[in-house]
């Protein structure tokens, strides 16, 4: 439906733009530190036929750091990938200072929901591994760091395509540089972090190597919460509380304590989550290596 134009022309309709209007909130998705995403259904016509959407926005206390909001919108408008998640468009309230970012909503959600549901073999975890390091190795060729890369944020589309599905913590590197440095910790998912960010707060593509070996880890667990990344560090290192366990955590991984190789996980790709795991951020592999020795396991 074409909006008419002031000057009464018919201007075509944006469909990146979305009238707050016309969406019907369905229910809850996820809940972040800074906001939340919600499913709903975009109904203009107001008949049901609307088409659902995931839906983040930020907690209204928040709505004062519109450039960092505006920032991941404008990173995700600017991605384009099989496996990283779609971009639909925005929604911004007439005069309101919230800005909502509207995406393609995957019903089967993430990883999370799905590997408990759906025991996958060993073939399908890889070929999941390999898309993931697609996605991401696509992320790092625009330069941006995703620094929060686990199961809980990798969206599956049917049984043979999974995405990158949630880019709250994705930062730019600019040329040049190596590493982004965050001052705060937040409820950062410090389990999925590299030694050099537990240490220094150092972020770099390497980093998202790291954590995507915890995510790997994850996906031949099928994601059981028994064997969830926080539940083996803390079965590592004994009970700890409050800001001891940073400590304790760079410890364990300062003496190469790492997580257990899960059951199923096939010996090679225990070697790669091995690798992505190296104490030295410069001899993780890339995530482009990544994906051609995932190539080779497939075969
Ligand atoms: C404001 C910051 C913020 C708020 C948050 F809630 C989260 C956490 N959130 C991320 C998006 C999420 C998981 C992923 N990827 N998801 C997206 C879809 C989709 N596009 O369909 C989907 N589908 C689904 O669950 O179908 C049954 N889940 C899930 F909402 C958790 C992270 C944040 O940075």
């Amino acid at each position: 439906n074409p909006d008419i134009s002031p000057s009464g022309t018919l201007a075509p309709a944006d469909p990146t733009m979305f009238q707050k209007r016309y969406l019907k909130k369905m229910r809850d998705l996820g809940e972040g530190h800074f906001g939340k995403v919600t499913l709903y259904m975009y109904d203009p016509s107001n008949d049901g036929t609307g088409e659902l959407v995931a839906v983040k926005a930020l907690k209204q206390e928040n709505s004062d750091v519109p450039d960092v909001w505006k920032k991941e919108i404008e990173i995700l408008k600017s991605l384009y990938h099989s496996n990283i998640v779609r971009y639909k468009g925005c929604c911004t309230e007439p005069g309101g200072l919230e800005v909502q970012l509207i995406m393609e909503y995957l019903p089967l959600g993430s990883l999370r929901e799905f590997l408990p549901k759906n025991k996958i073999g060993v073939p399908q975890c890889l070929m999941f591994a390999q898309q993931i390091c697609q996605g991401m190795d696509y992320l790092h060729s625009q330069r941006y760091v995703h620094r929060d890369l686990a199961a809980r944020n990798v969206l599956v589309e049917n049984k043979g395509l999974v995405k990158i599905g949630d880019f709250g913590l994705t930062k730019y590197i600019p040329e040049g540089e190596i590493y982004y440095r965050v001052r705060e910790t937040g409820d950062s998912p410090v389990y999925w972090y590299a030694i050099e960010c537990l240490k220094e707060m150092k972020f770099s593509f390497a980093s998202d190597v790291w954590s995507f070996g915890v995510t790997l880890y994850e996906i031949f667990t099928h994601c059981d919460s028994r064997q969830s990344p926080p539940t083996k560090f803390f079965e590592m290192m004994g009970l700890t509380e409050g800001s001891m366990t940073l400590v304790k955590i760079i410890e364990l991984l300062e003496r190469n304590r790492r997580l257990p190789c899960p059951r199923d996980c096939p010996h090679e790709a225990r070697l790669l989550m091995e690798q992505c795991w190296n104490k030295n951020a410069e001899n993780r592999p890339s995530f482009r290596t990544l994906v051609d020795k995932f190539d080779a396991l497939r075969r």
